[in-house]
Formats: structure tokens, C-alpha cells, sequence
């Protein structure tokens, strides 16, 4: 069963313009002159229930306004979007019931009331019964290590306290498709790690569907199966993080401590006939760069290993920050190209 269903998904904004001067002033007063703003170009991707897609993308990319159209906060210009079997601007009510959104940069909780007040408040809008209430309560409290928090007036919580409030907060009606906005932004790595936690066992329990936004790739490493890249108004990539990898990211470098003195004839001798390289940082200790597709790191270590007596071995992943830099580079290029072609050309899948 699809959880979001979004077909050629198009908005526009009408952005007002100024004339410049006293007489460009004067002439906006009696006729204004706007231009569209093409935030989001005609997108279609489809989610299945449980899955949890990492929807990314540089700033102004259409993230946000996708977001918003698909929490049925903005109505779109074109195309149609169901999420969980409703069109988010419509059927509000029924609607929202189904859906949990957190906005890393904004609060749905009362600033002055105590956290658990909050709650309760959301249990009312969501018409939550008692009983369901009172069960899902003691299990996020527990998850989410809340109870010193409860009775405290969010104002007077650290930004991690209020993050894992807010969590709770979109979760009290037990929604089938949490919207993460940056979850995680200006977290210390300790609550970032127990966020990500939280969200892949909530996932794993109730088959949550999550679409997360985010610009830190450890969030996506950490949590998503799927990556949706958004470059322009236009999807630049959808597909498995581990192809993304694969296709646009370099290689692994590997890190060799030596116990005797080396030489750079001598490792390129044992590694003959492979496609990698080489580089000496002193007689102790080499790095090697092993390009993906071409070679692989067992191989190579297993030749190195036989001969020479290794002390320490450390093996550099692909900096999936580079990859996408990568991807934008040649997204915009292939947009720039296509520009008046069909969006679909435009779009690398993992097909
Ligand atoms: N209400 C609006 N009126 C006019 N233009 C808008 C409006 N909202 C967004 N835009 C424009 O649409 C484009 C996409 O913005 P959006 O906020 O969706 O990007 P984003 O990918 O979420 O970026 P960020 O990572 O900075 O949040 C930008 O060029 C932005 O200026």
C-alpha cells in the first residue's frame, strides 16, 4: 500500500516585484508587476507504508514547499498528492489525524504550560480516548525518557529536551506518517543518536512511514533505505543510499600503519594489475584509494597483508556530504540542459 502518492506536483509562487526609483515606486502604487516563482517542477514519487525516505536537497531546493503540500498547508498549482489515501487539502480533519509533523525549527507545543499540559491539549484536538491516551503515553515517556520533563513549562527546557517533547507531541494519536522538517538540527551528537534511535524502533514497532528532510547526512546514513534528491524544483536522484554511494561516491581510502619501513615501488608492486593508488605519508604509514566498481578492499588488503606486518588498518568511507555535492553538480548541469525538455529525463533512478 502506498503511504504518498504524488503526481506531477507543481507549485508556483507569485512573488511581488519593485520598481526600482521614485518613479518605479509611484507606478507600483497603481499597477504592481509580480513574477512566478517555481518552487516545486512537476515531481512524482510514490512511498510505500513503513518505509523511511530521506527527502534532501541544497536550500531553496522545494523541500520545504513539498513538505508544506503534502501536510496540506499549502495547496499545490498542479498535479495531485494522496497521503494516506486522502488529498492533504482537503478532508482536513480525517486528514490530519492520520499524519504527525515535526518542524525542527518550530514548536507545536505551548510555550508557557507545562509539557504534559500540551498533551493533553493535543489529545483533545485529536480526539484521542482516554485509554489510548493514557497507553501511549507511558510508552513515549518510557522511549523518549520524558518523565522529568512532563511538568516543566517548555521555555525552560535545553533544545533537546524540547526536540524529544516535540516528537511525542506529533506521536500522542499514534499517526501512520510522521513528516521529520530537520529533526535534528543544532542537537548535540548524544540526542542526535538517541533521535535516530527513537525513530528506527518507532518505525520497526508501528510500520511509521517517515519522510525526513534534512542536510545531515548522518541523520540519513543512520535511518533511511531511500534517498529523494531535490535539486531546483526537480527530483535529481530517487533511489537505495547504497547506489547513491556506489554510482557517485569516489572510492574508500584505507589507512596503513606499517611495523617496518616501506617503500612506494614496493606497494605498487603488490598491489600490480589493480585499479588503485597509492600515496606515502612517511616510511610507516601509506593510504591507498580504492575506487568503487573497480577494485575492491579485500582484495587489495589481503595482498598487502600476506607480506608486509601491519599495526593498524583504517578504512575512510565515502563522505556522502562529497556525493551529493557531486549529484548537485551534475543535477544542475542536466537541468540546465533540459530545461525545456521533459522533467523525467532529468531524473537518475535506481533502475
Ligand atoms: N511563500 C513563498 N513565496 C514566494 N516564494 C517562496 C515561498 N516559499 C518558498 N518560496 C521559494 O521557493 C523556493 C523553494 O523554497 P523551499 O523553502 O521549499 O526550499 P527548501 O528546499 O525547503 O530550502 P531550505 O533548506 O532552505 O529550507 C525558494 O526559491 C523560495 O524562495
Amino acid at each position: 500500500m502506498l503511504a504518498i502518492d504524488v503526481q506531477q506536483l507543481r507549485k508556483e509562487f507569485q512573488v511581488q516585484q519593485s520598481r526600482g526609483g521614485l518613479k518605479g515606486a509611484f507606478q507600483d502604487l497603481f499597477r504592481r508587476e509580480y513574477k512566478h516563482v517555481t518552487a516545486v517542477k512537476d515531481i512524482s514519487f510514490q512511498i510505500p507504508k513503513g518505509e523511511i525516505c530521506g527527502y534532501i536537497g541544497e536550500n531553496g531546493a522545494g523541500k520545504s514547499t513539498t513538505i508544506k503540500m503534502l501536510t496540506g498547508i499549502l495547496v499545490p498549482t498542479s498535479g495531485e498528492i494522496k497521503v494516506n489515501g486522502y488529498v492533504p487539502f482537503k478532508e482536513r480533519e480525517k486528514f490530519v489525524s492520520g499524519i504527525g509533523v515535526v518542524f525542527g525549527q518550530r514548536s507545536q507545543l505551548w510555550w508557557d504550560i507545562g509539557v504534559v499540559e500540551s498533551f493533553q491539549l493535543l489529545k483533545k484536538v485529536y480526539r484521542v480516548s482516554e485509554a489510548d491516551y493514557k497507553k501511549r503515553l507511558d510508552e513515549l515517556v518510557d522511549r523518549l525518557q520524558l518523565s522529568d520533563l512532563l511538568s516543566r513549562p517548555v521555555r525552560k527546557l535545553s533544545l533537546g529536551q524540547r526536540m524529544r517533547c516535540e516528537l511525542a507531541a506529533s506521536l500522542i494519536h499514534n499517526p501512520a506518517i510522521l513528516f521529520l522538517d530537520e529533526p535534528t538540527i543544532g542537537l548535540d551528537i548524544v540526542v542526535k543518536t538517541e533521535i535516530r534511535e527513537f525513530l528506527k524502533s518507532l518505525n520497526q514497532r508501528y510500520e511509521t512511514t517517515i519522510l525526513l528532510t534534512t542536510h545531515d547526512l548522518q541523520d540519513i546514513e543512520a535511518l533511511c533505505s531511500r534517498v529523494i534528491m531535490l535539486d531546483d524544483g526537480r527530483i535529481i536522484y530517487d533511489g537505495g543510499l547504497e547506489e547513491l554511494k556506489a554510482k557517485w561516491g569516489k572510492g574508500k581510502e584505507v589507512v596503513l600503519q606499517f611495523e617496518y619501513p616501506v617503500t612506494l615501488p614496493k606497494l605498487q608492486e603488490l598491489t600490480q594489475g589493480l585499479d588503485v593508488a597509492w600515496q606515502l605519508e612517511n616510511e610507516l604509514s601509506a593510504k591507498v584509494f580504492i575506487p568503487y566498481e573497480r577494485a575492491n578492499v579485500s582484495e587489495v588488503l589481503s595482498r598487502v597483508v600476506g607480506v608486509l606486518q601491519i599495526q593498524d588498518i583504517k578504512i575512510n568511507e565515502t563522505n556522502t556530504d562529497d556525493i551529493v555535492r557531486e549529484i548537485y553538480k551534475s543535477g544542475s548541469a542536466e537541468v540546465k540542459q533540459t530545461e525545456d525538455i521533459k522533467q523525467d529525463e532529468g531524473v537518475f533512478t535506481h533502475a
